[in-house]
């Protein structure tokens, strides 16, 4: 089986899998952040079954988890695009990246916040089943 990703034909169409799970793998080991979205993200479906969540609430969190995560990969992926274009430092560089940076912090923002509307009522009124 042929790995290599500058394969212009790979032989089977799921070794695209393959590739997409290497990047995965690659952010979860070098991105701190993404290690730390991948934990929130841990936490909030345990929560969800802690709290019995009702399934448009589970739509919800099961759309913005995900979300927020793949907008940490294109942001990894952003940083590495700009530092084999420029190595150096440059301002507009360091915009670049400050914007992509920006779009996961908007993201984090309102996956906080729904994550607060849904179960902090819920942790107000919530008793123990014993
Ligand atoms: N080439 C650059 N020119 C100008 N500013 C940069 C450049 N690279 C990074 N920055 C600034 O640093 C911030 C963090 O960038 P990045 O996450 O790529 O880390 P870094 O500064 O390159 O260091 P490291 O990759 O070692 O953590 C950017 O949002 C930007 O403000």
């Amino acid at each position: 089986m042929n790995l290599d990703s500058k394969d212009p034909k790979p032989k089977k169409k799921f070794i695209g899998f393959i590739f997409a799970w290497r990047g995965i793998v690659e952010v979860y080991k070098t991105e701190r952040n993404f290690r730390f979205h991948v934990a929130a993200a841990i936490g909030v479906v345990a929560a969800g079954f802690l709290f019995d969540v009702t399934r448009l609430e589970w739509a919800v969190l099961l759309t913005i988890i995900p979300l927020v995560m793949a907008l940490e990969m294109i942001n990894s992926s952003i940083e590495r695009v700009m530092d084999y274009l420029s190595p150096e430092r440059d301002p507009l560089v360091g915009m670049i990246k400050d914007i992509s940076a920006g779009a996961v912090l908007v993201a984090s923002i309102f996956a906080v916040l729904i994550a607060i509307l849904i179960f902090l009522p819920k942790m107000i009124s919530f008793s123990w089943p014993w």
